[in-house]
């Protein structure tokens, strides 16, 4: 996250990091949403590798252990069938992890709630992104995790010439634009938007641009969650 602040510990309790195996040590890759006791919503572009994952629930300071923080194994990636990893700009980039044992509920680990299918988001809208990734293009990841405020930005805006063009589809949300935005390890995290009083995680961040992260007029932008309900509910039958 470029700009914003660090969040209160746990004041996003639906935010995980996911972690990756690299010799003897869990290194932080991206960020996922807890949407289920057993399942964690992410970033298609995150687990289209072969590695060995886990996500850590209830987590501040990634480099401390604070005593909330939960860890799981996951047992099974569900990547969407219509992610096309050489082509981010064609969206579908969510996929949703099972994980080896359920979650605890409480103070510090929460279940995120998702948007009703088809919501589109009005111009302006408020919401923040979060997430432990770089605090500056190229720079290093944050330590505790940030929170940055970061308003929807419209299609009609997003898709416009010199904005993001045609790279941006309507199975995308975008938000941002100005000082603050996602960065490289945000991915997969939460872009959490406020409609009548509650946050709701209406995207799955995707991307930034390629010259830099708070590129102006290169919004982030998010897998627009309310397009892909009706395939999270195929992938995980309701509990
Ligand atoms: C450096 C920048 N990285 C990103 O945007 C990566 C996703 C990269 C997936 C592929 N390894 N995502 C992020 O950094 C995130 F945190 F914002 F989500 C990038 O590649 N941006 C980018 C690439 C292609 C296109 C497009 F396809 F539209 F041309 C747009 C942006």
């Amino acid at each position: 996250v470029v700009g914003g602040e660090v969040a209160q510990p746990n004041s996003w309790p639906w935010q995980i990091s996911l972690q990756y195996l690299s010799g003897s040590s869990y290194y932080h890759t991206c960020g996922g949403s807890l949407i289920r006791r057993g399942w964690v919503m992410t970033a298609a572009h995150c687990v289209d590798s072969q590695r060995t994952w886990r996500v850590v629930l209830g987590d501040h300071n990634l480099n401390s252990n604070e005593g909330k923080e939960q860890i799981m194994t996951v047992s099974k990636v569900y990547i969407h069938n219509g992610w096309n990893s050489n082509n981010i700009a064609a969206g579908n980039d969510i996929a949703l992890l099972r994980l080896s044992n359920e979650a605890s509920l409480n103070s510090a680990v929460q279940l995120a709630a998702l948007p009703p299918s088809g919501q589109i988001l009005p111009n302006n809208n408020p919401c923040y992104i979060t997430g432990w990734g770089r605090t500056q293009t190229g720079g290093s990841l944050s330590n505790s995790l940030k929170q940055a405020w970061l308003p929807s930005v419209d299609h009609q805006t997003c898709s416009s010439s010199s904005w993001w063009g045609s790279s941006v589809k309507t199975t995308m949300v975008c938000a941002g634009g100005g000082a603050n935005s996602g960065c490289q390890g945000d991915s997969g995290g939460p872009l959490n938007c406020q409609v009548n009083g509650q946050y709701y995680v209406h995207g799955v961040t995707s991307f930034v641009s390629s010259s830099g992260c708070n590129a102006t007029r290169k919004p982030t932008v998010f897998t627009r969650v309310s397009a892909y309900i009706s395939w999270m509910n195929g992938v995980r039958p309701v509990e």
